[in-house]
């Protein structure tokens, strides 16, 4: 029988993932204000960012030792003299993550069971350096996708994906304060994304992460009149007032769903929650997309039947680096209603261009 394609990836990328999100969860109920720290960009990373994509990147080592990692976090700050007492916190918390039992996939071993030094755990961070590019195998991971919204304790994600010649072929989201009901908001949480191109996307549940899990499909129509916007929950990464012009022109009463994270990809792909996530530059601000903020949920997206571009209808370009540099915005929706988000945001960039904003 031929074997099913990037099986073993996706069993490795479900397993980092799961033990990724306990960490996050572990920590969450005892961070304090000085597992905190500011990064020169400004935005804060926690313990918890940096031990999870330590736990990650050992996982992926041992199981793919050849392959690069393009990840968000980097140790340079944890090897300063000043960063001791934060790397002692991360040795501890990943390594009560790489030696706890958690219930694996049977007959598969990733290394893990025994402590790592600080050394190793350091490097395993700095796994994450690769400068992506167009050709062979990387991993993508964003630790924590949405550190504010960690911080708020609201939605943020673990998200890991494999990228193959420029192309995504397996998505991987743990979403732990997502519930997994839609019909039941404050119902059990802890949500499990899968997709692997071609063969469709999946969630399950953080407790049960192997298996079938529920198909997912995006809601496929929606009159233009109904539908609903997803979009950040901060405004200094996406231009919100942009997106509720696009709402004008497309004529919709219904006011957008916020969520921090890749959580937005999620919900999309449920088909209910939401019907359209656009993400686009806030201007003046500089910022280019990172690979590791948006190829999980793209393949997801895809997998479950929509499509994801940039504003301009242009594919999203995996293979151009660290960021999505050759990209502007994002725009996340069903096969059906994409040319006309695609058409309201060229007529409301048209307006702006003779003033009428
Ligand atoms: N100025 C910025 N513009 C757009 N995105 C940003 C900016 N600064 C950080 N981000 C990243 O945007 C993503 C969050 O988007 P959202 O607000 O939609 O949840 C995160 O990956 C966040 O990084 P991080 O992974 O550190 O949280
Ligand atoms: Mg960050
Ligand atoms: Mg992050
Ligand atoms: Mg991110």
């Amino acid at each position: 029988m031929a074997a099913i394609p990037f099986q073993v990836e996706k069993y490795a990328a479900i397993s980092a993932v799961v033990r990724a999100c306990a960490l996050t969860m572990s920590v969450f109920n005892r961070l304090v204000k000085s597992e905190t720290v500011t990064k020169d960009d400004k935005s804060p990373v926690t313990v918890a960012d940096y031990s999870a994509q330590a736990v990650v990147n050992t996982i992926l080592a041992h199981a793919f030792p050849n392959d690069p990692i393009v990840g968000e976090e980097d140790a340079s700050d944890l090897r300063k003299p000043e960063g001791a007492l934060l790397r002692e916190r991360i040795v501890e918390l990943a390594n009560e993550a790489l030696t706890g039992i958690v219930a694996d996939k049977e007959n598969v071993n990733w290394g893990l069971g025994k402590a790592r030094s600080s050394h190793e755990l350091l490097d395993a961070i700095d796994r994450g350096n690769y400068a992506g590019g167009p050709v062979g195998r990387m991993w993508a991971l964003d630790p924590i996708d949405g550190t504010k919204g960690f911080l708020r304790g609201e939605q943020y994600a673990v998200c890991l994906a494999l990228i193959v010649d420029s192309i995504v072929q397996v998505g991987v989201i743990g979403c732990p304060n997502l519930h997994v009901d839609v019909s039941k908001p404050d119902g059990e949480r802890g949500t499990m994304f899968v997709a692997v191109r071609g063969q469709g996307a999946q969630q399950l549940s953080l407790s049960s992460p192997y298996g079938d899990g529920i198909p997912l499909r995006i809601s496929s129509h929606s009159p233009l009149s109904s539908i609903r916007f997803l979009e950040s929950v901060e405004a200094a990464h996406s231009a919100h007032g942009f997106n509720a012009r696009v709402a004008a022109v497309l004529g919709t009463s219904q006011s957008p769903n916020r969520m921090d994270s890749q959580a937005k990809y999620c919900v999309l792909s449920r088909g209910v929650e939401g019907d359209v996530y656009l993400r686009m530059p806030v201007p003046g601000m500089g910022y280019q997309e990172k690979i590791w903020d948006h190829a999980s949920g793209a393949l997801l997206i895809q997998e479950a039947g929509g499509i994801v571009s940039d504003s301009l209808g242009r594919p999203l370009n995996f293979g151009s680096g660290r960021t999505l540099g050759e990209n502007f915005g994002v725009v996340a929706t069903s096969i059906d209603i994409h040319p006309k988000i695609i058409h309201a945001i060229r007529q409301v960039q048209d307006e702006e261009k003779i003033g009428k904003f």
